[in-house]
């Protein structure tokens, strides 16, 4: 289930601290957990997210820096309940202010967990992943290191001198080869997770799989649609706002999206030749809406021109970015 309401991202992770606080002593049956996926951009933090809690809830693409905000996956079975955080990419270039508070809202994910799930991907080791390196072993949490997308490594071999070089890099819990397109290794995953998961009354609800509202979803279902169907020339910087989202009378959720980019010549990229990109994307958006709400949606777009938005940090805050 998805809750309609927003809670302040400060506010559920100060209650969920407090509230872990105060019932340790008295051992409830159930155990829960905070547990913070972190890694540079493109890792395939999103993808295991979904793949984890069975439910997409975290937009996913070929794109670096798809996750903007910091989006909880709450996967509950038995008596345990893991709270997921997803974290936007960590990376070194901070000189636009979008980058700087992405980086910010990755970064505050990491004190306070039970455990870290650092991601890197393949054989690959880059600047990157050094600097997440330093921040999640300065936390002083448990970390379970994931290599990703070992389905694309083509001789397994290549793996082994691999898995060598990272055990080097710093104490880990294990370092685990995993895929989280094709499913694989993710219930090792769960079974760290559990074993890392203190006894407490469940934060939230069992059938809940996210703390984010429809409203908040229904924006990143645009944003997702924007970056796959855009490709290379999608603008950076493009945001997306829900204007209104209503229940009608007729039975009909009613969804306005505004797209805002940063100049005119995006505005006609984002169109396309007769409206023909934005129909699509919009199609397709409203189409996921409707597998989201299980009802039928009707979902207006317009794009609109707000300059130099991505480096201007007031501006950002306005629209939700480094509140959390
Ligand atoms: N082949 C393969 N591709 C994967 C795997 N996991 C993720 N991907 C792909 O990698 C790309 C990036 O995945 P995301 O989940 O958006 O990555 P992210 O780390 O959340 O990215 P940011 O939002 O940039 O931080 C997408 O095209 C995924 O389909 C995997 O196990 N195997």
């Amino acid at each position: 289930m998805i809750p309609e309401n927003d809670k302040s991202q400060d506010e559920i992770f100060e209650s969920i601290l407090s509230e872990s606080l105060e019932l340790n002593h008295e051992a409830p049956d159930t155990h829960c957990g905070m547990i913070a996926i972190v890694g540079r951009p493109n890792v395939g933090k999103s993808t295991l997210l979904n793949e984890i809690i069975e439910q997409k809830v975290s937009i996913t693409s070929r794109k670096p820096q798809t996750t903007r905000h910091r989006i909880m996956g709450i996967h509950t079975e038995d008596k345990y309940q893991a709270i997921y955080i997803d974290t936007p990419g960590l990376h070194i270039d901070e000189k636009r202010a979008i980058n700087r508070l992405m980086n910010r809202a990755a970064s505050s994910s990491i004190g306070d967990v039970e455990l870290i799930l650092f991601l890197v991907e393949g054989t690959h080791w880059t600047e990157d992943d050094e600097m997440v390196l330093n921040k999640v072993m300065l936390s002083g949490t448990p970390v379970l290191l994931v290599i990703n997308k070992v389905d694309l490594v083509k001789d397994k071999e290549e793996l082994l001198p691999h898995l060598e070089f990272l055990s080097q890099k710093g104490k880990f819990l294990d370092i685990l080869p995993v895929s989280a397109t094709k499913g694989k290794n993710i219930d090792v995953i769960k079974k760290h997770v559990r074993e890392h998961l203190e006894p407490c009354e469940f934060y939230f609800p069992e059938d809940y799989v996210t703390d984010r509202s429809m409203r908040f979803l229904a924006a990143e279902i645009i944003r997702e649609k924007l970056m796959r169907f855009m490709g290379d020339e999608l603008p950076y910087s493009i945001t997306v706002e829900i204007e209104q989202f209503k229940w009608q009378d007729n039975g009909v959720w009613q969804v306005n999206g505004l797209i805002l980019v940063e100049r005119e010549t995006q505005k006609r990229m984002v169109i396309g030749n007769k409206g023909e990109k934005l129909k699509t994307i919009g199609r397709e958006a409203r189409k996921d809406m409707e597998t989201m709400l299980d009802n039928k949606v009707f979902l207006e777009l317009w794009v609109k021109v707000k300059s130099g938005w991505a480096d201007d940090e007031r501006a950002l805050r306005s629209l939700g970015y480094g509140s959390e």
